[in-house]
Parts: structure tokens; C-alpha cells; sequence
């Protein structure tokens, strides 16, 4: 055997799986989100998940949503912090400016603010179950305008196994 491997995963799978992998780590019983943050040379950069904030005990504050609840001060809305935002704030090297966002659901408004601020160029992301909400459809009017390219993910089907 003299050739390389051939079958290898690519950036994209690469970098959508670490997102994927993130999201994994989220307490969040609905919704579970995963980001990763790569230049543009393909190093990654930073990553994260959506959650609360440090301090704010997972066992303490709530995970219910609005509608449920009935009262906002008692959902989870006010207090986690998005897999992008987390993800943009977790990274200590400096600049983000022309690096890339993989993240497995579509940016929100306050989310796409950060992403334009810090820098990132390109979103690659997975689903956009909430595309037809305002806060969606914000996003993308801000995205557009300050010219942020961003595409959805196409799923190659690859299955990756890891056995930790
Ligand atoms: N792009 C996004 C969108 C949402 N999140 C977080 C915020 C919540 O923890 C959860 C959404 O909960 P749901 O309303 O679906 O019960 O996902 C995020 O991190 N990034
Ligand atoms: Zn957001």
C-alpha cells in the first residue's frame, strides 16, 4: 500500500460534525445548538454551545419555554446565551475578521449583530427550522446587507461512529 487514504472527511464534514459534536454538550432539552469557528486557512478557532452563562446553574435556572410558563422570567429565553455568541466569546486570540461560522441552526437577530461585529465573513449552517420567524428573517436582512455569504450545509450522508 503507497497511496494516502481516500476516503477522509472533508472541511465542511469536518467542521459541521465539531459543530454537531458541541451541540452535543448543550442542557437544553429542546433545542440543541453547536457552533465552530475556523479561519480562513481551516484552523479552528473557537467553539460553543447554547447555554447559560457562567454562574448561572444549569439545576437552577429554567429551561421551560415562554408559552409554557407563562411568564418570561421563568423560561429559558433571558438567560441562555447562543451556541454563536458563545462560541464568538470563548475565543481569546483577537481578531475573527474573514474567518468562517459552522453552526447547526440558522443565526438569530441578536446572534447575526455579533457575527457582522466580530468580523466572520461566511456562515455555513445546518437547519433554519425558525427561517420564518422575524428574528430569522432579521438576521438574514442583516447578514445581506453587510455582506455576510452564508450557505446551508448539504449533508453528504457520510455516518460518522466514534466510540468514546
Ligand atoms: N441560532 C440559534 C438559535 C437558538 N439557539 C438556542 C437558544 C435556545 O437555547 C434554543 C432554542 O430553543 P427552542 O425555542 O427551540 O426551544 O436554541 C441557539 O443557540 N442558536
Ligand atoms: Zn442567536
Amino acid at each position: 500500500m503507497s497511496g494516502k487514504r481516500e476516503d477522509y472527511i472533508s472541511w465542511d464534514e469536518y467542521f459541521m460534525g465539531v459543530a454537531y459534536l458541541s451541540a452535543l454538550r448543550s442542557k437544553d432539552p429542546n433545542t440543541q445548538v453547536g457552533a465552530c469557528i475556523v479561519s480562513d486557512d481551516n484552523k479552528i478557532l473557537s467553539m460553543g454551545y447554547n447555554g447559560f452563562p457562567r454562574g448561572c446553574s444549569d439545576d437552577e435556572f429554567p429551561w421551560g419555554k415562554e408559552h409554557e410558563q407563562d411568564d418570561p422570567y421563568q423560561a429559558k429565553y433571558f438567560y441562555a446565551t447562543h451556541s454563536e455568541l458563545n462560541a464568538i466569546l470563548n475565543y481569546r486570540g483577537g481578531s475573527l475578521e474573514g474567518s468562517k461560522l459552522y453552526v447547526t441552526l440558522f443565526p438569530c437577530n441578536e446572534c447575526a449583530k455579533a457575527i457582522i461585529q466580530s468580523g466572520i465573513r461566511t456562515l455555513i449552517y445546518g437547519e433554519d427550522k425558525y427561517g420564518d420567524t422575524a428574528a430569522v428573517r432579521a438576521s438574514k436582512r442583516m447578514l445581506n446587507a453587510a455582506g455576510v455569504r452564508y450557505y446551508q450545509y448539504t449533508k453528504t450522508g457520510r455516518k460518522l461512529q466514534i466510540i468514546v
